[in-house]
Order: C-alpha cells, then structure tokens, then sequence
C-alpha cells in the first residue's frame, strides 16, 4: 500500500514532511559506509579497489588493468549491434548533441566606460569521470547523457566507469560509449569507483571532475568527494512527481508512476491531484500493472516504501507542495500546462502535458536525464556543458584607465589595513614606467 495523503486533514503537515524526509541518499548509515570506502581505495590504491570490487560485484580480477575496456572492445560492440537499436542509439545521440550543442556559453570581452578591459571566457576540465551505473539495469542512455556534454565542452579525458556484476557489461553500453567517444572505461562502480576517480590509484589517474547518476552509495560518494574534484550535482535514485487531473487515463499516469519506480527500491513517485475518485483509480490502476512488470520486486517496494498520492482541494494549493518536494522530474498532465509550469521554481525537469512521459526525456526528447534528486533542485541544475568547464576572468588596466579606479581601490586597502595591497597601486601611480 502506498501513502495516501489528504490536503484537508489535520495531520497533512507532518506526514507530507516525513515524505520529504525519507531519501534514502540521506541516510547516515549510508553516509558511514561510503567514508570507509573512500579511505580504504585512498589508502591503499588498486588493492582496494580490486577487493570492493570483487565484494559488491563479485568480479574478481588480479590487476586493475584487467578491468579496463579497450577502444577497439568499444567499437566492436558498436559494429556488432543490431541495425533498429543501432538507429535508435544515434536517434538519440543526435537528438541529445543538438541540444547540448546550444548550451555552450560564449563568455564576452570588451572595455568598458573607465577603458578597463574586462572579459570572461569559459575553458573545459582536463579530465572528467562519468559515472554510468549499472548495478541492477544496464543504462546506454545515460553514456550518452554524461559523455556528449562533456565531449561538446571540450574535455580531453573522458573516463567512464560503470560496474560490472559477475564481470558482465551490456553490451549496448559500451556501444554507446564508441558512438559517444568515450576515451578511457574502467569497468568499477559504487563509491569504490567514485575513490578512484578523485584521488586516483596506481593504475586509475585521478580527474578534476566527476558526474553522473547513481544509487544511494554513489550519490552519497560524489558529495563526500567534493572538494578534491568538483561534482555536477546530487543525481541519486530516480524521482517522479506527477501532477495530473481528471480528465487523464489513469492507467498513463500509473505507468509513469511506475517508470520511475522500477529504477530502485530507493526511487520515490509521487502523484498530486485534486479528484479523490481519480487517486484511487490511479491507486487501482499502479497495482494493476505492477504483476506485469519484469521489474515488480523492485517497483513494488518502491511504491510501497516511497511512493504517494496527494489529493488537494483544489489545483491552486499544488504549487506550493510541488515547490516543496522539488522533484527530480515532474509531469504537468494538465490543460495549459505552460501557464502551471511558471508557478514552478523547483524541479530538474519539467514534462510538459499529457503527451510527454518523463520517459521521452529519458532517451530521445534532448535534454539531459542526470538531473538532481533528494531535494537538491532547490538549488542545483541537471548536467549540461557548463558543467565541464569553469569560468576565469581577465583584467587589463592601461596608465589611464589604472588611474581612473586605482583611488577607490587604494582607498579601500587602506581600509581594510592591508598597505602592501595599498603599495602595489599607488607605486605605479607614483613611479610610472
Ligand atoms: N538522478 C538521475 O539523474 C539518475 C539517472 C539514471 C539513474 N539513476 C539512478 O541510478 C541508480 C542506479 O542504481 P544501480 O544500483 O542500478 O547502479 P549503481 O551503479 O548506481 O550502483 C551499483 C553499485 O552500488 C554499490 N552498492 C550496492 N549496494 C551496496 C552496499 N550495500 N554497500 C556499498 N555499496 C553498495 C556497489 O558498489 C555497486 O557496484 C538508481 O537509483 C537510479 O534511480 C538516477
Ligand atoms: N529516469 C532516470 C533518471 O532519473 C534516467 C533513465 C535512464 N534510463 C531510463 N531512465
Ligand atoms: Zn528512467
């Protein structure tokens, strides 16, 4: 049974709030296991590694080399792919390229009123680690998710890493890592692999930036890893929040419900309407479905453990909880779904309508699928090519223009009691070359 909750009644605060609680990406026990992964592979480098990859993917090797994928293992899965998901693979890199190809920032450069010259020009990463994962499905769409941006920015080293239980990779994967072009695969996964991406081991260098969506462990990993390289976001176990009325066929909306909810036991859907009678025919229409799913063990505890139904008086009252729940994804199937979406200031992503599943923005709509979970899209955005480059400002003074601002900047050193910051202007005003 999942979570019913009625706007009206009276203990509606505290149960929605226990709702907004319970990511399992949040968890302390979660939290300590991933520190004592972390410093045992940056203790002890490729040995570790190899252990904790043999304990959680029961793929034991002697050597971390044995866990790499060569290019031409890439390219021979790519060649030897079935023609239609071969179609339906470039479909999609086409489609996701496109659009990454628009985000491309230009930075701007120019002199401004006091004939300072002033720019900002964005650069790519050396390296980036992009976690693809792969513990309990195969996802070819997110290679291409993590790896088109990072090869529109510009990055070098392009390093996936992607776990293989019982030493076995889909296949599909690793085509999409050719079509894709990736540079360097590691066939690790969890928050060993995530180790191994920021402080490097023996075999594994280190890179300066590491993406991707993952389970609890992974998304926990990359927020414990912050700092010794930059993250994309907190992309944890998969979100839906659908906000759907009367008028749609319960049974489409159950089966977005759902499509989330077979990711992970830990994912979490959750449905706002404002027709009690059309909760329960979605209710009906979830529990309908899920025996017919090859995925019923994991989506059931999903919608058991995490999933709910919200019903509100009326429409007007849902922004305000869709604001609070800051869903990874969210589905307006709704007339003028437009005019809906502008009271929404929090969600990785928007699915506008009753003809746009989340799936499509899964694999062919464009946009990026590595969005943030557990709350984050208050404040952080799904993966997009800014996040493989950073910014660096210039600045450049002549006589003139340094001496139209070096004043108020003398003025200010002075001010702050810092007379050598003082010394450094005014000496080119009083001993100019
Ligand atoms: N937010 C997003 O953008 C997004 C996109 C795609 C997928 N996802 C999510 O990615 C996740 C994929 O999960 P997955 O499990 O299939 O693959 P995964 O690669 O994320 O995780 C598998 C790894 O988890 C580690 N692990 C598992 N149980 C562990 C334990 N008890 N202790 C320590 N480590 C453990 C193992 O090392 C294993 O290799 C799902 O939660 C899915 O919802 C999120
Ligand atoms: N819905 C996932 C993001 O939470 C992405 C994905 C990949 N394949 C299917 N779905
Ligand atoms: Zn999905």
């Amino acid at each position: 049974m999942t979570a019913r909750l009625d706007f009206n009644q009276a203990d509606f605060e505290p149960q929605f709030a226990a709702l907004l609680d319970s990511k399992r990406e949040s968890d302390q026990d979660v939290a300590d296991i991933v520190a004592s992964i972390l410093a045992r592979v940056r203790n002890e480098g490729d040995a570790a590694l190899l252990d904790l990859t043999a304990q959680f993917d029961h793929f034991q090797q002697d050597n971390v080399a044995a866990l790499a994928i060569s290019k031409a293992e890439m390219q021979s899965a790519l060649d030897e792919l079935d023609p239609t998901l071969r179609a339906a693979l470039v479909t999609a890199c086409d489609r996701i390229r496109a659009f990454h190809e628009k985000q491309v920032p230009d930075g701007f450069g120019g002199l401004d009123d006091d004939g300072v010259a002033l720019a900002m020009r964005y650069t790519p990463v050396d390296a980036a680690g992009l976690y693809v994962p792969g513990g309990k499905a195969a996802y070819p769409s997110s290679v291409l998710m993590n790896a088109i941006p990072a090869a529109v920015a510009g990055v070098e080293r392009r390093v996936m890493v992607v776990p293989a239980p019982d030493g076995y990779v889909n296949p599909l994967v690793l085509a999409a890592a050719a079509l894709a072009d990736v540079t360097e695969v590691w066939r690790i996964g969890g928050a060993q692999a995530v180790a191994a991406l920021a402080y490097g081991t023996q075999s594994i260098a280190p890179v300066d930036k590491i993406v991707g969506p993952g389970n609890a462990f992974v998304a926990t990993a990359k927020r414990q890893v912050f700092g010794t390289v930059g993250i994309d976001s907190i992309a944890g176990p998969s979100e839906i929040l659908v906000i759907a009325d009367a008028q749609n066929d319960p049974e489409w909306i159950a089966a977005d419900l759902l499509s989330q909810a077979e990711h992970d036991e830990a994912a979490q859907s959750i449905m706002i309407t404002d027709d009690a009678d059309f909760a329960d025919a979605v209710d009906a229409a979830v529990a309908a479905m899920l025996p017919r799913l090859d995925r019923v063990a994991v989506a059931s505890q999903s919608w058991a453990d995490n999933g709910a139904i919200i019903t509100v008086p009326d429409m007007a009252k849902m922004p305000e909880l869709a604001n609070r729940i800051a869903a990874e994804h969210l589905e307006l199937a709704l007339d003028d779904p437009e005019k809906w979406a502008g009271d929404i200031r929090h969600a990785g992503a928007i699915f506008l309508g009753r003809y746009t599943p989340e799936a499509i923005g899964d694999y062919v709509a464009g946009p990026n699928h590595v969005l943030p979970t557990a709350r984050t899209a208050k404040f952080s955005s799904g993966l997009g090519v800014v996040d493989f480059m950073k910014r660096t400002t210039l600045v450049g003074c002549d006589a003139a223009s340094f001496a139209k601002i070096a004043p108020a900047g003398v003025k200010l050193a002075n001010a702050e009691g810092l007379g050598a910051h003082a010394l450094s202007m005014t000496i080119r005003m009083t001993k100019p070359v």
